[in-house]
């Protein structure tokens, strides 16, 4: 099987798996990441001001909102990516909870184009699967590989890949391009990964 066939057939499956998750737990999942997550705030370089990016759950992605409503009453900055075109790498736009939303691709959410553009210290990452070495699988159209290229390019910047604990896997197929992940969050844990 190439890699991309191995690919597109695990995304299928890790959709389903996702789902009995999310319809199992997915409303005390959200809520448990909160404590993991503050516990780390020391270890993370986080301080008031710091900017978080993270992203407007769709389909059966484990929900950050309650985590990012956290953070912002600690003093975080939020954003969320913006689609700037296919084949780019993602925007990100300052979003307090509070304000409105417009609709994006594939079924997301995104700041207002009147949103200043801010780049993110934390990006919180949404997954299909991701493995114990920071390797990730998305929706494939490889935005945050670009996206956290570009942010890496430019300076420190801290990637966080946030699911269900179910949605590890052994080890997942990655090419040259992938990005990995720095830390991972479930509602089980959160560790630092890498190869
Ligand atoms: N919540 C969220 N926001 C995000 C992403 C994401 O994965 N999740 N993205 C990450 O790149 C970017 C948007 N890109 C996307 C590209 C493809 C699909 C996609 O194929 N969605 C499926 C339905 C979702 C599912 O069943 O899991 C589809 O449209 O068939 C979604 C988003 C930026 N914002
Ligand atoms: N830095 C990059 N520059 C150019 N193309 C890239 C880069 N990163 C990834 N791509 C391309 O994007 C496509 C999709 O990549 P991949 O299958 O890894 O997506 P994904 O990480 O699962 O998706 P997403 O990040 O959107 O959730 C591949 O064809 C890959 O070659």
């Amino acid at each position: 099987m190439s890699i991309d066939t191995e690919k597109l057939d695990l995304r299928r499956r890790m959709r389903s798996l996702r789902l009995i998750a999310d319809q199992k737990h997915g409303p005390e999942a959200a809520v448990a990441l909160i404590p993991l997550f503050m516990a780390q705030l020391d270890a993370l370089g986080f301080r008031a001001g710091s900017v978080v990016a993270g992203y407007w759950p769709i389909a059966t992605e484990i929900d950050i909102r309650p985590l990012l409503a956290r953070l912002e009453s600690r003093g975080a900055v939020c954003a969320l990516p913006v689609v700037v075109e296919a084949g780019a790498a993602l925007q990100f736009r300052r979003w307090a909870l509070i304000e409105d939303l417009e609709d994006g691709p594939h079924g997301t959410r995104q700041p207002m184009a009147a949103a200043p553009i801010v780049r993110p210290q934390i990006v919180l990452v949404p997954l299909l699967a991701f493995d114990a070495e920071g390797g990730r699988l998305g929706q494939g159209g490889g935005y945050y590989d670009r996206t956290l290229a570009a942010l890496r390019a430019d300076g420190p910047v801290t990637a966080i890949g946030v699911g269900y604990a179910l949605q590890e896997r052994a080890q997942l197929p990655m090419t040259a391009t992938d990005q990995r992940l720095d830390w991972i969050l479930t509602e089980d844990a959160m560790r630092q990964v890498g190869p």
